[in-house]
């Protein structure tokens, strides 16, 4: 049962007590693996991806038959800035787009299976221009992790979470090196696609913000002053799938970094969830690197709206038919080594 989120001390208290994997499950599973007719391994990474699977489903011989793909949109302050390769407005236009089935998130969601909601928070207000003052007050946070927790479908059996928001690559930058250390320029990337000129400017920006909030005291103070709606509430979602042993796969360097604001509050955080994929936005290597996730897939993708995480669905799914649909040694009666 996912509590109701009252306040930020809930939210910290519930991400530190979440329950863990369940441990009968993840030997059962185990013990299937090794019965499966196959040479021992023979199916590489899959065979962890089905057994780590099970173990969040607390069943040894699980499906995946109920997948949702959530897309949070946000706009930010700090596009005053000139920080990305398009206006603001574009958020707002997307966000018709996933409505209207136009975007590539609707087929990638569609291709996988998996039942795809929008979200749009707050787009006619974007958040303050983070190098003037924090982007969210408190209850502007508390806000917008609710709308990512309550956004999660309470039945689902695994959960995609993607994002729109024209210059978040610049927050998600932010976050990261307050995060992690490191200087702004190894953390800021071209996003939609800045030139020369435009990353210099948004290296300086990031830079800006990181050395104003130096003193936040953890993931979720960085998130507020340097984030964003639909950062938050991609950051509430992957809480709420935690506490509801919900598996995540998480997407691009915005999800990723929504992730890493979690991970900071609460070790294992993160168990539940696996990375869909790397993307080509400079710093999404070491940031997963950071997170300690080896990503699945590594396409060139630099699109956002979850597509990576939608893309790999069907590469768990594959790997959990495989586990609960193949045959044993036994059963089959192939002769084990
Ligand atoms: O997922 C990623 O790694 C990713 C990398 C670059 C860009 N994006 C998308 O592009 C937008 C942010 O880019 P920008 O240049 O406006 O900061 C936002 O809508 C993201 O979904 C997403
Ligand atoms: C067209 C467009 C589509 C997007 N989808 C996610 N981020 C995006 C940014 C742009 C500019």
């Amino acid at each position: 049962m996912l509590p109701e989120l009252i306040d930020l001390k809930t939210f910290r208290k519930a991400l530190c007590q979440a329950p863990g994997p369940d441990a009968s499950a993840l030997k059962g599973a185990a013990d299937r693996n090794g019965q499966l007719t196959k040479p021992p391994g023979a199916l590489g990474r899959l065979e962890d991806l089905a057994i780590w699977y099970a173990g969040w489903r607390a069943d040894a011989r699980p499906q995946i038959s109920r997948p949702q793909v959530i897309v949070f949109a946000g706009n930010h302050g700090v596009t005053a800035q000139g920080v990305s390769a398009f206006p603001p407005e574009v958020t707002t236009q997307m966000v018709m787009n996933f409505e209207h089935g136009g975007a590539a998130i609707n087929q990638l969601a569609m291709a996988a299976g998996a039942r795809m909601d929008v979200h749009a928070l707050d787009l006619d207000q974007p958040t303050a221009d983070f190098t003037k003052e924090p982007a969210l007050s408190e209850d502007g946070l508390l806000k917008a992790l609710r709308a990512g927790w309550n956004a999660v479908d309470p039945s689902a059996d695994l959960l995609v979470v993607g994002e729109m928001g024209i210059g978040n690559t610049t927050p998600a930058a932010a976050i990261a090196c307050a995060l992690f250390g490191g200087d702004a320029a190894d953390w800021t990337g071209r996003g939609t696609g800045v030139d020369n000129v435009g990353l210099a400017n948004k290296t300086r920006v990031v830079a800006e913000g990181v050395a104003l909030y130096a003193d936040a005291k953890d993931g979720l103070e960085i998130l507020r002053c340097l984030g964003g709606r639909e950062i938050a509430a991609m950051a509430g979602a992957i809480a709420a799938a935690r506490i509801l042993r919900i598996p995540v796969i998480l997407d691009g360097f915005i999800c990723s970094a929504a992730a890493a604001c979690l991970a900071d509050v609460a070790e294992g955080a993160l168990d539940h969830a696996i990375a869909g994929h790397q993307s080509a936005e400079g710093a999404h290597g070491t940031l997963l690197q950071k997170l300690g996730k080896k990503p699945l897939l590594d396409l060139g993708l630099r699109l956002g709206e979850g597509s990576g995480g939608a893309l790999a669905i069907n590469i768990l799914k594959s790997a959990v038919a495989c586990h609960s649909g193949m045959t044993t040694f036994a059963e089959a009666g192939v002769s084990d080594a």
